[in-house]
């Protein structure tokens, strides 16, 4: 169990709406784009409703017998050993599957069964059905930008959950999360936040993903231990962008006039 409540400021009904979900037994799907948050609400929830979590992140490997079990040798004898998500079905943790449509198709299959009113899962290798404890809860998160299209979440798995879309936070709230996150002073926290809301309205510059809330507070991070404000907007906020140098350049020039 986490020792310290995690940081995490709302920026909607969120927590109302997890609360319910995790009262009705129903998962949670967050949606958005990297670095807005989604992890940390995750850890913030199961804090405040005082539970493990146990986080999957799923890419284009991951097997069904990843998450289930499997069986391994150990000396003379072959034993069974349950996956992350079997041993949070019967503990009733929360399983939380960050990038779920990243995961192989067999994994979708495996949760179906534990993601409607039967919450069960099935472990073919075992041949035995496990009823999943009372207090187990699923949660995914995906990324619709990210995924352009081609690792959609089919309708019949996205309709098995609530979800809830996260984005980058207005300017206000921003703002106190970077102070909170780093110590940073507000004027400088300001500036960053118009820094990165600048960017993310430059729609021209056709960038995959635009200035995440991660990347202020890693800049404010570090010009909070010490390196100059421009060298880390430079370093913290445009590079991670793009490798377009002539971008780069622009954005570098643009980041020089405003902090
Ligand atoms: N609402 C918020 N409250 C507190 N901190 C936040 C909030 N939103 C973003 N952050 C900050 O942004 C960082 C990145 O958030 P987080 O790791 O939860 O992103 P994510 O949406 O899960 O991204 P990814 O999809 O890449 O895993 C956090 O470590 C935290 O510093």
């Amino acid at each position: 169990m986490l020792e310290n409540t995690p940081y995490y400021h709302a920026v909607g009904k969120e927590i109302e709406v997890f609360n319910q979900a995790y009262k009705n037994k129903i998962p949670f799907l967050l949606k958005g784009p990297t670095g807005t948050g989604k992890s940390r609400f995750v850890e913030y929830m199961a804090h405040q409703l005082n539970k493990n979590i146990i986080t999957i992140s799923c890419h284009e490997e991951t097997s069904s017998t990843d998450l289930i079990g499997r069986f391994i040798i150990k000396g003379a004898e072959t034993i069974w050993l349950d996956g992350p998500l079997t041993t949070a079905v019967k503990e009733g943790a929360i399983i939380y599957l960050d990038e779920i449509a990243e995961a192989r198709p067999d994994v979708i299959v495996a949760i179906h069964s534990l993601t409607d009113h039967r919450r069960e899962l099935f472990i073919d290798k075992l041949g035995e059905t496990v009823k999943a404890h009372d207090d187990f809860m699923l949660v995914a998160s995906f990324n619709p930008g990210y995924q352009r299209g081609f690792k959609e979440l089919k309708p019949s798995t996205r309709q098995r959950f609530i979800a809830v879309s996260f984005d980058y936070p207005e300017p206000k709230i921003e703002i106190e999360i970077l102070i909170n996150e780093t110590n940073i002073d507000q004027d400088t926290a300001k500036k960053l936040v118009a820094i990165g809301n600048k960017i993310r309205n430059l729609t021209e510059l056709g960038l995959t993903e635009t200035v995440s809330t991660r990347l202020l507070v890693d800049a404010a991070k570090i010009i909070h231990s010490g390196l100059p404000k421009r060298l880390s907007v430079h370093v913290a906020i445009v590079e991670p962008l793009t490798d377009d140098l002539q971008t780069v350049e622009a954005l570098k020039d643009l980041c020089n006039l405003m902090i």
